[in-house]
């Protein structure tokens, strides 16, 4: 099947001179949860809008269903709802009007019925004669993506969807996107929070000074790169890994109290129970061991490092 939005060699230099985009190329296939994750500043937000048809490429190209998102602009713009990172809506609006009139924006009929089911389904049906003011935050999200899903569109793009939300919303937007993905929605989302593309995404995009650094399957991903890391608390201390243990990359921590092997599926055929075998034969006594999985976390700062 061909991807529903495919992205070819593009740059973006704004008009200051800052190459905010290089050469990227991606391909997006329809139903999918893709995450793009960066640092600040990497061009998460300047790749979304030029797919969007906000900004202009400098070079190369993007379709969205076959058609450029320059050209066939309207074509492309009907097919797509944008959940920006802020609100920018007429705050003494209702929210039902908020909504009705986004999907008029797109050039659709009215849907009252859509829109209600759309509010009910963001548990904001009880707030829709409210005026925007007079929601809190979490709701205000939630108004957006109602928005960006008010044309009923067939891609959903999310930047940031829960910068400064708390966790319990947090968790009822990820069960959203997971439902909107199971109604065929396909849908692509920036974030800063690792964790939240490793519980919702089906396949992570790493972008870095405008480059993207890796596109991958989650799973793959994580077998390919994570890896597993076991503790070995030592009964004393100890001044140095004995000789005897030297086949094994062993870290000994600073203060010679904790012995650290890392491993993969592929390094350590079964290699636990020899490794510990081998301390004791060394005469080191240990107090308790334990494992530790990389995480996506972990993944990320070995890419791009910690100065994110
Ligand atoms: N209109 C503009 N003119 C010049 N430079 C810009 C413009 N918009 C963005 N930039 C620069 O382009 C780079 C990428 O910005 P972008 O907003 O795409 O990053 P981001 O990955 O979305 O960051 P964040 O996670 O902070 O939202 C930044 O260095 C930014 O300062």
């Amino acid at each position: 099947m061909a991807p529903i939005i495919s992205v070819r060699s593009l740059s973006k230099t704004y008009a200051n001179g800052f190459k905010a985009l290089d050469n990227v190329s991606l391909d997006i296939e329809e139903g999918e949860i893709l995450a793009l994750l960066g640092p600040n500043g990497a061009g998460k937000t300047t790749l979304i809008s030029i797919i969007c048809g906000i900004a202009n490429p400098s070079e190369g190209s993007v379709t969205v269903d076959g058609y450029d998102v320059v050209r066939d602009f309207r074509k492309t713009r009907g097919q797509i709802g944008l959940v920006p990172q802020e609100l920018t809506t007429d705050m003494f609006e209702t929210v039902v009007n908020t909504v009705s009139f986004s999907r008029g924006l797109n050039g659709k009929k009215p849907a009252p019925e859509h829109i209600d089911k759309l509010l009910r389904e963001l548990t904001l049906f009880e707030k829709r004669n409210n005026a925007l003011r007079e929601l809190s935050g979490g709701m205000k999200r939630r108004v957006l993506i109602a928005k960006a899903l008010s044309h009923e569109p067939r891609i959903l793009f999310l930047d940031e969807p829960t910068a400064g939300v708390d966790v319990s919303l947090r968790k009822d937007m990820w069960q959203l996107v997971k439902r909107l993905r199971e109604g065929g929605v396909t849908i692509i989302l920036t974030t800063h929070y690792i964790e939240e593309a490793q519980e919702i995404a089906d396949r992570i995009g790493i972008i870095d000074r405008g480059r993207l650094m890796l596109v991958e399957e989650k799973d793959t991903l994580m077998r390919k790169l994570g890896g597993k890391h076991l503790s070995i608390e030592l009964r004393e201390p100890i001044g140095e890994i004995p000789a005897s243990l030297a086949a094994w990359n062993l870290q000994l921590s600073e203060r010679g109290d904790e012995l650290v092997y890392e491993y993969d599926d592929e390094t350590n055929h079964g290699g636990i129970a020899r490794l510990l075998a081998a301390v004791e034969a060394a005469g080191i006594g240990f107090a308790d061991i334990s494992t530790r999985q990389t995480s996506l976390e972990d993944i990320f700062v070995s890419l791009i490092g910690d100065g994110r």
